[in-house]
């Protein structure tokens, strides 16, 4: 195996984990993307960031999308090189959107691109080393695949596409605040009661149905009482948020591991002008495509 291209672009969605109910298997991909453009080079590896973690993460071997990138091509059987990097970046770093899964699922998808051959690097070869890197699939399925998924572990993580009723949207609301998602899951108790289990395996059936055909019932398929409350002291103006806007009839969850929150909703003008400061309010629309190889 050899790489038949020396650069290539990539993009990738951010991605909403989680759904309410659908702890460490639902997903969604927002259109907020990070851009990867990587050329192959003989000298030593350098990454530029500009947009999102610009001035905080590593310049080198250890940036995440290279240590991806290495992965993938190590998987394929394809030669290391030294990599330019150029990272164009526009999800919010520990928020809740994705961040990690989308530079794992951007230098697999590029390392992909790099070989030339999409048999090297399938997208189930994508998805298990991107859940060897996250511990979880349930960002990197909707960052790969695009729209929502649902995501599950066995021998491999597998992972299955949901098609969203238009009449779906999705509202973001973003905290200047951090949390790393190590830290949020910390927060979560190591057994739960079995009634608790019982109420979100079947809101997260429901969930499905609300996405796919039946959005009339997103209020109650989006209630969780697996892991938004117990990580409330974690993030506790986001939670208060999620029970203040579900009480005005808004279907908010926590987005992934938080702190943002995710209305399945639009929100109306007076209600962002409320948030507007404390929050920023984002409309983007469900990407459908997922990770992309732009150019090579
Ligand atoms: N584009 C990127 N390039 C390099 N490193 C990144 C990038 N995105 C995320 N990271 C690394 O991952 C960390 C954030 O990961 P973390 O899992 O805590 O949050 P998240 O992925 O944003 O949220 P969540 O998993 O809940 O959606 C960053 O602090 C940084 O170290
Ligand atoms: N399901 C994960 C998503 C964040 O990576 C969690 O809530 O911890």
């Amino acid at each position: 195996m050899r790489l038949l291209y020396d650069q290539a672009s990539v993009r990738v969605p951010a991605t909403s984990a989680n759904l309410g109910p659908g702890f460490d298997a639902f997903g969604l991909a927002h259109r907020i993307h990070d851009v990867v453009h990587v050329r192959a080079t003989t000298g030593a590896t350098a990454v530029e960031v500009t947009g999102e973690g610009a001035g905080e993460v590593p310049d080198g071997e250890t940036h995440l999308v290279v240590r991806a990138l290495r992965a993938g091509l190590e998987y394929a059987g394809a030669p290391q090189a030294g990599l330019h990097l150029r990272c164009v970046n526009a999800i919010p770093h520990g928020r809740g959107m994705g961040s990690s899964a989308g530079a794992v699922v951007a230098g697999l998808v590029a390392a992909r691109a790099l070989i030339g051959d999409p048999d090297a690097l399938a997208d189930g070869a994508v998805l298990e080393l991107a859940t060897e890197f996250e511990g979880h699939p349930d960002n990197a399925a909707p960052a790969l695949l695009g729209g929502a998924t649902i995501a599950w572990m066995g021998p491999e993580a597998r992972a299955a596409r949901i098609e969203v009723h238009p009449e779906i949207a999705a509202t973001v609301l973003i905290p200047t605040e951090r949390l790393a998602t190590h830290r949020a899951r910390a927060a979560l108790p190591r057994t739960v009661a079995h009634a608790d289990a019982a109420f979100n395996a079947g809101r997260a059936g429901l969930l499905t149905l609300a996405l796919t055909s039946r959005p009339d019932l997103i209020m109650a398929a989006t209630e969780d009482r697996l892991h938004q409350d117990h990580r409330a002291d974690a993030m506790m103006a986001s939670v208060a948020l999620v029970h203040r806007l579900r009480e005005r009839g808004l279907p908010a969850v926590i987005s992934g591991a938080g702190p943002s929150v995710l209305v399945l909703a639009d929100v109306g003008p007076e209600l962002e002008a409320e948030l507007a400061g404390r929050w920023r309010v984002l409309h983007p629309r469900i990407d459908r495509d997922g990770a992309q190889i732009l150019a090579r």
